[in-house]
């Protein structure tokens, strides 16, 4: 009998939205399946293309005479199961963007950019197969395998588990390597050498004074070498002539905690509330009830020990679970968590991870090896079977909005694939997003509060607010005297704190003191940011790169000064007050390298740092009990964004990072500096009150009419020709607003607020509606008309609810 298949083709298209039937050849007839991709021809010059197989079916189409035959398999065995296709098929719609986007979004990304395949062995083949396949190798290439054995026979070797195929990104290296230092010369013969270095050679003194004391036969990494002792390379290429030391290859194994031992902890008593919230979850489980749970927990109250027992039990029963955390790389203190609960058991996804890394822990969940995934936003579509419970902490994290398409929002794939696998999810935050908070409000999730702390003793900390405006005129830097002086208390107890420096909305830039010049973006409608590790001016938006300025480019005068609060700028002025401190400073600079984040967070935790410094990567997530005070230096930057929801954001950070002190059995302190000291975000976050903050800030929504109580689309137009732009929108409003029924409200056009970036000019569109029964045809509609204007230069996106109006 004939077989077909139906096949979602790699052209991102409107017109191929939907399956193109083709033929399954006889030699793929048995093992063709469902989820795996091919290569088929298309088009009028039967261009050779990838697609993806969603249908296998039996009955001819109606037309035959100019099907098309699939050409070649690529993979061995489906890359993405049923529930996935499934949840592309509705995540396409959705989110108004095209299947294959979707289905390509789903797989590690390793499997989308060019890749070398490798046949490897996975159990005991025929010896003459073997010969002929193998050649006596342990593995061999794709390309070379067929030319000594036809697909069909790797297709049932590959049927019996016999081989499998490994996946290799090209353009990288191989194996890992890094460079390692080790002593040649004895102590000895070093304090020997010492005599006779140059009292003004600094570096070569130091060198040899590190080395005399370093071990044998011990080993240190060139850059931690170079980090941790401030030497340069050239002293250490210089003392590897002289003989002092060698520098040798080692290679790295690349799961990112190899090197780490977890030792294994045990389950804690929970307390009343938490007991009760477990037990909700594990009655949906047994019972299995897709329940959306909205765990509203205040920092600290040990919502993660929650989930580690409700993982627990979903392992028990032979399940699976997903467990999403923001930018997982930023709190390597989770990830420890797990692994000390689940061992080998947890994989780990998230974009600190190379490719290659990153395909290796989706392999091990692929291959049923790992039951728990640890990850960022796209770990929800880790290709788990018999998943028994989804957790999504942080909810209210506009993270898990993915901003190009498809963009997705993680909790709702969450929820979908709860429905799907008949599981509980569980939201948690301890502040949660109106929308999640409101719909629990009415049932549709059940609430469970944790409202106390869960170390035993432990209280929220008291939280004082500063008035910046009077405390300006005392101080010339950016500091007050309640803060200082908090700070020099705490550290005279052997005490820590956290400092954070709210970037977001501003950032150093440098003027002209005589014209007033600032230097922009040659591409972008913003200014450049001042980056004084690599000595650059660059554009936050476009990645544009470009000299410091020694001269204004406009007057020629070379009164250009350096302005804004930068972390290197606020760390300095706290070392000059606080000589003593020994200050740690964490953002983008410091934590660029791999690890480097992590190691910051581990000498802070072993207490080699009095105080972290910080922008808003310090503010989540961290647990460390000797933390009693943490300080917020600047807390209004957020709350004067154009955005309605910039309260909102104001006081899930502020809560956030206030809750990161006080955590252990000292009772802690927070300094808020603000120069807005009664505006309710503020204010309510002296008592960490999220209900009254849930109350007040809904009934606005309500009055201005804002999600939850409306639901958003926003349409966005660019070009490089600001006409053609603003034309286009212009028209597509006009259309909208004939299209759509009364029930729903079209504001705009405006520009975006940064209207062009990358050389394009951004104007949009925001429709607002409780129900609108046109508004699905209306955007599939504008959806096909945008196809058109692509060749133009016009790009259309259509983003529903949208995280960001800025
Ligand atoms: N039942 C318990 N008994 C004692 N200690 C507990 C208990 N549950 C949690 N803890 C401890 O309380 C601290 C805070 O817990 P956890 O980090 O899970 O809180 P959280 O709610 O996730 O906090 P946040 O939202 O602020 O990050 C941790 O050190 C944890 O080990
Ligand atoms: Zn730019």
């Amino acid at each position: 009998m004939d077989k077909f298949a139906e096949i979602i083709v790699d052209v991102p298209a409107m017109q191929t939205n939907q399956p193109f039937t083709y033929l399954i050849p006889e030699e793929f007839r048995q093992v063709v399946s469902v989820g795996m991709r091919v290569e088929v021809p298309f088009g009028n010059g039967n261009r050779h293309i990838q697609g993806f197989i969603t249908n296998i079916v039996t009955e001819a189409p109606r037309v035959t005479d100019s099907l098309k035959a699939i050409t070649n398999i690529l993979d061995l065995k489906p890359v993405l199961n049923e529930e996935l296709l499934l949840l592309a098929d509705e995540m396409a719609q959705k989110t108004y963007s095209f299947k294959i986007t979707c289905l390509q979004t789903m797989l590690p990304s390793v499997m989308r950019s060019s890749y070398k395949k490798w046949i490897v062995k996975t159990a005991e083949i025929e010896p003459d197969i073997d010969e002929q396949l193998f050649k006596g190798l342990a593995e061999i290439e794709w390309d070379e395998a067929l030319e000594s054995i036809p697909l069909s026979k790797l297709l049932s070797l590959r049927a019996e588990e016999k081989i499998d195929l490994r996946y290799e990104v090209l353009t990288k290296n191989k194996i890992k390597t890094k460079k390692v230092i080790k002593k040649k010369m004895t102590t000895m013969e070093l304090r020997e050498v010492a005599k006779s270095i140059r009292a003004n050679a600094k570096q070569q003194q130091k060198l040899c004074a590190f080395l005399m004391e370093f071990a044998e036969d011990s080993e240190i990494s060139l850059l931690e070498l170079m980090q941790e002792h401030d030497l340069s390379r050239a002293a250490i290429t210089s003392a590897e002539k002289a003989g002092w030391l060698s520098i040798e290859e080692r290679e790295v194994y690349r799961d990112p905690y190899a090197f780490q031992s977890f030792k294994q902890d045990t389950p804690l008593d929970l307390n009343d509330e938490q007991d009760k919230a477990l037990a909700e979850v594990i009655k949906a489980q047994d019972e299995n009830a897709a329940t959306t749970f909205l765990l509203e927990g205040v920092t600290g109250s040990g919502k993660t020990e929650v989930y580690l027992q409700a993982i627990s039990h979903v392992l028990n029963k032979g399940k699976t679970a997903i467990m999403l955390v923001p930018e997982i790389s930023l709190t390597p203190q989770t990830v420890t968590r797990f692994k000390k609960r689940f061992g080998a058991d947890v994989a780990v996804l998230h974009s600190g991870l190379s490719e290659g890394e990153r395909y290796d822990e989706w392999r091990k969940i692929e291959r049923n090896e790992a039951r728990v995934v640890v990850g960022a936003r796209s770990a929800v579509f880790a290709p788990l079977e018999n998943i028994g419970l989804l957790i999504v902490d942080e909810e209210h994290e506009s993270s898990y909005k993915q901003d190009e398409t498809p963009r997705y929002h993680a909790r709702d794939v969450a929820i979908w694939r709860s429905q799907y696998h008949h599981c509980p999810v569980i939201l948690g935050s301890a502040t949660p997003s109106l929308e999640s908070r409101a719909r629990a409000q009415k049932n549709v999730y059940q609430l469970l509060p944790l409202t106390k702390r869960a170390v035993a003793d432990a209280v929220l900390p008291k939280v004082e607010i500063v008035d910046m405006r009077k405390a300006i005129a005392q101080t010339k830097n950016s500091f007050s005297t309640e803060l200082i002086q908090k700070l020099t208390e705490r550290l005279a107890l052997g005490e820590q704190a956290v400092l954070m420096l709210n970037r977001r909305g501003f950032s150093s830039f440098i003027m002209c003191r005589d014209c007033g010049f600032v230097l922009p973006c040659p591409n972008c409608d913003i200014s450049l940011t001042l980056h004084m590790d690599t000595k650059t001016m660059k554009c936050h938006y476009c990645g544009h790169e470009e000299r410091i300025p020694y001269q204004c480019p406009s007057c020629h005068s070379d009164k250009i000064r350096y302005y804004g609060t930068g972390t290197q700028k606020v760390e300095t002025e706290l070392q000059e007050l606080l000589p003593d401190a020994r200050i740690i400073r964490m953002d983008v600079d410091t934590t660029r390298k791999k690890g480097s984040h992590q190691a910051l967070l581990r000498r802070f935790e072993n207490h080699e740092a009095d105080i972290l410094l910080g922008t808003q990567m310090i503010a989540k997530g961290l647990d460390f009990p000797n933390v009693t005070l943490v300080g917020v230096l600047n807390a209004d930057t957020a709350l004067n964004l154009p955005d309605f929801r910039s309260s909102e954001r104001t006081f899930q950070l502020l809560t956030q990072v206030s809750g990161r002190s006080g955590r252990g059995d000292k009772p802690g302190e927070v300094v808020i500096q603000t120069f807005n000291p009664d505006h309710y975000a503020i204010q309510l976050v002296q008592d960490q009150d999220y209900e009254t903050f849930y109350r007040k800030e809904m009934s606005l929504r309500h009055l201005s009419g804002y999600p939850p109580y409306y639901f958003t689309v926003q349409v966005v137009a660019s070009h490089e020709d600001e006409y053609l732009a603003a034309k286009k929108i212009y028209q597509i409003a006009e259309k909208l607003k004939t299209s759509l029924s009364e029930q729903a409200v079209v504001l705009g056009p405006t520009p975006k607020s940064i209207a062009r970036v990358n050389k394009r000019y951004f104007y949009q569109i925001v429709i607002k509606y409780r129900q609108e029964p046109n508004l699905e045809q209306a955007l599939n509609d504008l959806m096909v008309a945008s196809q058109a204007e692509i060749q133009k230069g016009m790009r259309i996106v259509i983003d529903v609810e949208p995280q960001n109006f800025i």
